[in-house]
């Protein structure tokens, strides 16, 4: 296949870099900066589920380098979507689908909005990465997940085109058949992870031991439930259970990318994570005070540098 990483980021690298090494050929469409980076350092990835280094990274600054591209595999920051718009309608026009793997929900009608709804397949990832100084990827989970399925009846065939090529490759791949529900499912549960150790700035164990903070985790699942019944979602009590179980599961010092970010001074993605659910629920008039307290607690470091 052949897949432009359009983000290649901690994520996009990671993943562009897994495919690459399975064969597949992979062109990482970046600004300026990065592909200075990427030319001085190379993409390396320090991983628990192996490290590799590709041999020979190429890159593209504008979509216009790039021929007969299948897929686009877009993994920027939530605030760094709009300025993606233009090389993504140029992308598409060329054929290409687009694989967006941002946490959040409102991503989705903005890009089917600007592309088609044909273009925008459903996706998202589980897997725990940043880079280092270099731009090298250092990956510290035992898991490099991704799942992923139509959004349109005419993107099953590139779905199993990607499943096929995810199969070659050192990482998990979960094609499925109602990505919807995943992507709700992993939105309520990325408000809550992120939103309780962004905002206290602790790391999940921290909170565990604070039974009156973990409690408002456990309220913000809830409040995300309501928000995608609101939405026709059936996300149910169960999996609520199932989401305050996994926080319980995590190891001590196990934190959520917004907070590593937090650590870093870097900008965080709450206006496109709690801020969009907020704008979701006040469109169906759903009040939610537990993710609307979060919300206003991160938002002050959003921006903020070291
Ligand atoms: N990291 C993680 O562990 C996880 C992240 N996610 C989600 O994945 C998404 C990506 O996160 P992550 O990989 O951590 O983010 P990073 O900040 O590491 O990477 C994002 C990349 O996008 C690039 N970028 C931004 N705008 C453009 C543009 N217009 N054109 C080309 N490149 C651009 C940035 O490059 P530049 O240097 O030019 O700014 C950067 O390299 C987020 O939505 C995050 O929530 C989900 C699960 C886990
Ligand atoms: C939940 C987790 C760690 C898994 O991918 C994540 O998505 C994030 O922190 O952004």
């Amino acid at each position: 296949m052949k897949i432009v990483v359009l983000g290649a980021g901690a994520l996009g690298a990671y993943f562009g870099a897994r495919w690459q090494e399975a064969g597949h050929e992979v062109i990482n469409l970046v600004r300026e900066g990065r592909a200075e980076q990427i030319e001085k350092h190379g993409i390396h990835l320090h991983s628990e589920m192996g490290d590799y280094t590709v041999p020979e990274p190429i890159t593209a600054t504008s979509p216009e380098q790039i021929e007969d591209p299948d897929l686009v595999f877009l993994a920027v920051k939530g605030y760094h979507l709009h300025g993606t718009l233009d090389w993504l309608k140029q992308l598409t026009q060329k054929g290409a689908k687009v694989y967006p793997v941002l946490n959040g929900m409102e991503h989705i009608s903005i890009l089917q909005k600007e592309l088609g709804e044909e273009n925008v397949m459903g996706g998202l990832s589980y897997i725990i990465a940043t880079l280092d100084e270099k731009g090298h990827v250092v990956h510290t989970s035992q898991f490099h997940d991704l799942v992923f399925g139509p959004l349109h009846p005419s993107q099953q065939q590139i779905c199993e085109e990607l499943a096929l090529a995810c199969n070659q490759a050192n990482l998990n791949a979960n094609l499925s058949p109602n990505i919807l529900e995943d992507m709700w499912k992993k939105y309520m549960f990325i408000s809550a992870f992120s939103g309780i150790t962004t905002a206290v700035n602790l790391p999940i164990g921290e909170v565990r031991s604070h039974p009156q903070t973990f409690r408002i985790a456990e309220r913000i699942l809830e409040e995300m439930k309501e928000l995608a019944n609101a939405y026709k979602v059936n996300l149910t009590d169960e999996h609520v259970a199932n989401g305050f179980e996994r926080l319980r599961s995590f190891d001590h010092e196990m934190t959520s990318s917004m907070h590593q970010d937090r650590r870093k001074g870097l900008p965080l993605e709450v206006e496109h994570l709690h801020g969009g659910a907020l704008r979701l629920g006040s469109e169906v008039n759903l009040t939610m005070p537990y993710t609307e307290t979060i919300f206003g607690m991160i938002k002050p470091f959003e921006a903020y540098q070291k």
